[in-house]
């Protein structure tokens, strides 16, 4: 009998998604012959037990064909039987309903055609493999047999009631073969379900050992009887350990505290979780296991299965994580730099020590604020526009510098990393890491005070100076006003710090800056321009009137006492004021008129005023022109020597002769001295311009003694300049030793104002030219006011009476009372006396009734070249 199912369908369970292929299902059935020992004398053996002969196959086929009119109607009461059931017509039901019916129409037919065989044997196994697998109760398929057997003994009935001997032969055969076709399905039930059991054991084995948990089975002696591969695996021991004895559970597993969860597992029947066991046996480290306990029955005696998970990953992964949470925890708090989480909303979630300590702050405090709060009101639009960016996904972090507001309301300046990122939630933060850089900006705020201003007075210095003039020429240019700039120049500067020395140089300009300063207006310019010159920038003026009130103001406040290393002085200075846009259009102009416009104060004798005017222009152009000429004139050799000669009043011998310096450039006429001396002075050449006349003097007298001349004195003027540098005394040994010159024989000459400028410098000047064996020489006696007192202080041996008192002499009484005691005074500090510029016979006259001793003059000669002198000398020797 064939149960008509639907491929893959079982009752009362949804479909199965897909059956086995015809292939599958002969293999199925070969192997199923195979294992009940189907062969043809296992069959034979059936039959025979069922009595199941060839009679009964002959009574068959004899009923075949009486039979088979009626299978179409037998398969519809058979179906409509069947359908009758819930249970099966969820199986037989449906569109599959006629291929069932045909599948059975032909078994009906195969079950009287007399052929048994292997194919029929096959037939029957498949069929009943197929209702095992859809899970067919064997009940529904005898109740199904009994149905046909009834049915068709109906049939037969009605077909054979006359013939009692084949309906009894036909319906014994038709009980053998449904016998024999229910006991090969029996068998298929049986076979298939012990099948089941052993591949379900097998499963269940191998899901055990496959499992990535590691499993013991412990008895209730506490014995391990069995453990799975996995549990060999995490313990490091042999697959096959555990023999039939099995092995005390703590010999496995050397863990009493396991053993001790399992012991009360085992009284108890409650479940024991998450004992933690350290397997530290392993070679390749530890392990961490993490055992669950559960109570089971097997063979009715208590067991445990004991269930280890290894965590060592999961744990190291978790030490791991604390440890690098410990990690940036202490990194996070004891960053040297401030680290800020923030809500989206700019409110501080997290901080650590160095912001509190930054901000002043404590942490309780900034949790308890918007980043809004902490940061410089002037400094909050690009922030907040830097954030607004971050929060579109713009950037994705930014850094700038910037001010917060410390707790106590002061500023500090940060420099601020700040990157977006989500939390576990996926809220958007942000991470800020502060650093406070306000030593830095000090630092370079103070570079930029020092790049900008003067080291000693805090004055902005010419760079700053130069920045300010160009913005307030830009801004009257705007506004159609005018710009003072002012150059000034203390006068006497040198004449402090050379007597009173630097310090008191510095103080004295340290206090000029602070009363120019006070004269003048926030939005004036002071600066210092170096040395003892100070540029005002007077902006927005409106005419040069303002500038000349500015300007006496400034005198005025100079002009007041000062006490100087205990001396009082009186400041002043020389202003050149240059106006724009009538002077000059630019920076460099300007200057230069200012500067052009002071010396022309200072030419007025400073503490003065001067407002530019072309002409200074033109002076200053020509004082260019000059220092240029005179520095090609030392190059080019244009200098020379004429020598005036100093003659003996008493006898009137030439005793000596004074150099006088002589310029002859190669273009034009000679230059006096006094047209190039000053500026010579001014530029600092006279220092290489004073050496040169000293050696050539110098090597005049060797040259004269050398020709076998009369020893003659010869004079040299020392300037101011080189004079009171550090190295004359120096340079005059070096050039004596160098030309072989005789100090006895040589004077040199220093202006009284020179000695007076400085007095104490000056005596310690011409004491060691002194010690040399060289003479001194006052100049110009009588122009430098010096209290005769101090003469005596300085080791000199001749006074020159000025020209200009010789001049008069004959006609001013007073000049010939000044000579007259000026000759009393130096002979009775036994000094020679020179007088200077004596051009006629009564000048001569009175001198030497006075009793001066020597002089020289056009009355005698004038400056003449060597040559002369050579002459004269020889003269007088013959
Ligand atoms: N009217 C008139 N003048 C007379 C008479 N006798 C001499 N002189 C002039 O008076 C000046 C005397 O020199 P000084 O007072 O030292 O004045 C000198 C001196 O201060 C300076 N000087 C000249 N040569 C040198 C030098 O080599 N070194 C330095 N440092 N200064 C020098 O230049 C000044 C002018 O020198 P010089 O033009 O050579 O002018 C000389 C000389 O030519 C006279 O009877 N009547």
């Amino acid at each position: 009998m064939t149960f008509p199912y639907r491929h893959g369908a079982s009752p009362g369970q949804p479909r199965q998604p897909e059956g086995p292929s015809t292939n599958e299902l002969n293999e199925d059935i070969d192997n199923l012959a195979r294992e009940l020992g189907l062969d043809r004398e296992e069959v034979d053996a059936r039959k025979a037990f069922l009595e199941l002969g060839e009679a009964d196959v002959e009574a068959l086929r004899d009923v075949h064909d009486l039979l088979e009119c009626h299978r179409d109607v037998f398969t519809d009461r058979f179906y409509a039987h069947l359908l009758a059931f819930p249970q099966l017509r969820a199986m037989l039901g449906g569109d599959t309903e006629a291929r069932l019916r045909q599948v059975q129409a032909s078994y009906f037919s195969s079950l009287t055609a007399g052929e048994y065989g292997q194919d029929y044997i096959r037939e029957r196994l498949r069929v009943g493999v197929a209702h095992q697998r859809i899970g067919l109760d064997p009940k529904w398929y005898i109740g199904a047999y009994r149905k046909y057997l009834a049915e068709l003994q109906e049939m037969l009935w009605r077909r054979l009631q006359h013939q009692p001997g084949r309906f009894h032969a036909a319906c014994d055969a038709l009980l053998k073969i449904v016998c024999f076709d229910m006991g090969l399905a029996l068998d298929t039930y049986a076979h298939a379900s012990q099948r089941s059991l052993v591949q379900n054991q097998n499963y269940l084995e191998q899901v055990i050992d496959g499992m990535p948990a590691g499993l013991v089975v412990v008895d209730a002696g506490l014995r391990a009887c069995s453990m799975n591969r996995m549990m060999a695996e995490l313990l490091g021991v042999p697959d096959g350990l555990l023999d039939e004895q099995g092995l005390a559970l703590e010999e496995l597993i050397p863990c009493p505290d396991l053993a001790r969860h399992a012991a009360e597992a085992l009284a108890s029947g409650a479940p024991h979780d998450n004992v933690l066991v350290t397997l530290d046996s392993r070679a390749d480290g530890v392990r961490y296991v993490d055992f669950n306990i559960r109570r089971t029955r097997k063979d009715g005696a208590p067991i445990l299965l004991l269930i280890g998970q290894d965590i060592t990953f999961r744990r190291k992964a978790r030490l791991r994580l604390q440890e690098s949470e410990e990690f940036f925890r202490l990194t996070f708090n004891q960053a040297a730099v401030g680290i800020v989480l923030l809500g989206s909303d700019g409110r501080v979630l997290r901080t650590n020590s160095k912001m509190s300590h930054i901000l002043g702050y404590s942490e309780i405090e900034l949790l308890q604020r918007f980043f809004q709060q902490l940061t410089c009101e002037a400094d909050l639009p690009d922030e907040l526009a830097l954030i607004r960016r971050l929060k579109a996904g713009e950037i994705s972090d930014y850094q700038r510098e910037k001010r917060l507001i410390r707790r106590d309301g002061v500023l500090v300046w940060v420099s601020v990393n700040v990157s977006s990122m989500r939390d576990a939630n996926g809220n958007q933060r942000f991470i800020c890491v502060i650093k406070d850089i306000s030593r830095q900006k000090q630092a370079e705020e103070a570079l930029l005070r020092m790049a900008n201003h003067d080291a000693l007075t805090g004055l902005p210095n010419r760079v700053l100076m130069q920045d300010r003039l160009g913005q307030a020429i830009m801004h009257a240019h705007r506004n159609g006003r005018q710009v003072a700039l002012m150059f000034i120049d203390l006068d006497r500067f040198k004449h402090v710090n050379d007597s009173l020395g630097h310090d008191a140089g510095d103080a004295l300009i340290v206090e000029i800056a602070r009363r120019l300063s006070s004269s003048l207006r926030e939005s004036d310019t002071v600066a210092r321009q170096g040395g003892d010159e100070f540029v005002v920038v007077l902006p927005d003026l409106a005419s040069e009137e303002d500038a000349s009130t500015v300007a006496c103001k400034l005198l005025e406040n100079l002009f007041q006492p000062i006490t100087l290393c205990g001396q009082e002085v009186f400041p002043s200075g020389s202003i050149g004021i240059a106006m724009y846009p009538r002077d000059g259009e630019d920076s460099a102009t300007l200057l230069k008129c200012a500067d052009s416009a002071m010396y022309g104060s200072k030419g007025q004798g400073g503490n003065h005023y001067s407002f530019y005017t072309a002409e200074m222009g033109e002076q200053a152009y020509e004082h260019l022109r000059m220092e240029g000429a005179l520095q090609r004139a030392l190059q080019r050799g244009e200098f020379l020597l004429h020598y005036q000669p100093v003659v003996d009043i008493g006898s009137g011998r030439v005793t000596g002769v004074e150099a006088l310096l002589r310029w002859q450039p190669q273009d034009r006429g000679m230059v006096s001295p006094a047209e190039f001396i000053p500026l010579a002075e001014e530029t600092g050449l006279i220092v290489p311009i004073g050496d040169w006349v000293l050696q050539t003097a110098m090597r005049q007298q060797v040259a004269w003694r050398q020709a076998g001349l009369p020893l003659v004195r010869i004079s040299v003027n020392l300037s101011a300049r080189q004079f009171l540098g550090q190295d004359v005394a120096q340079r005059v040994a070096g050039l004596l030793a160098q030309t072989g010159c005789d100090p006895s024989w040589l004077t040199l000459e220093i202006t009284e104002s020179v000695l007076m400028e400085n007095p104490v410098a000056a005596t310690e000047t011409m004491g060691r030219l002194a010690e040399m064996g060289v003479q001194l020489a006052i100049d110009d006696f009588g122009t430098g006011y010096s209290s005769l007192a101090s003469l005596k202080r300085f080791p000199i041996h001749s006074l020159k009476i000025d020209r200009s008192f010789v001049m008069d002499l004959t006609q001013d009484a007073d000049d010939a009372a000044i000579v007259n005691a000026v000759i009393a005074l130096a002979h009775s500090m036994k000094l020679n006396v020179i007088a200077e510029g004596v051009e006629t016979t009564e000048q001569l006259a009175f001198l030497q009734e006075h009793g001066c001793d020597q002089m020289q003059g056009y009355c005698f000669s004038r400056p003449v070249a060597p040559e002369r002198i050579e002459a004269m000398l020889r003269r007088e020797s013959a």
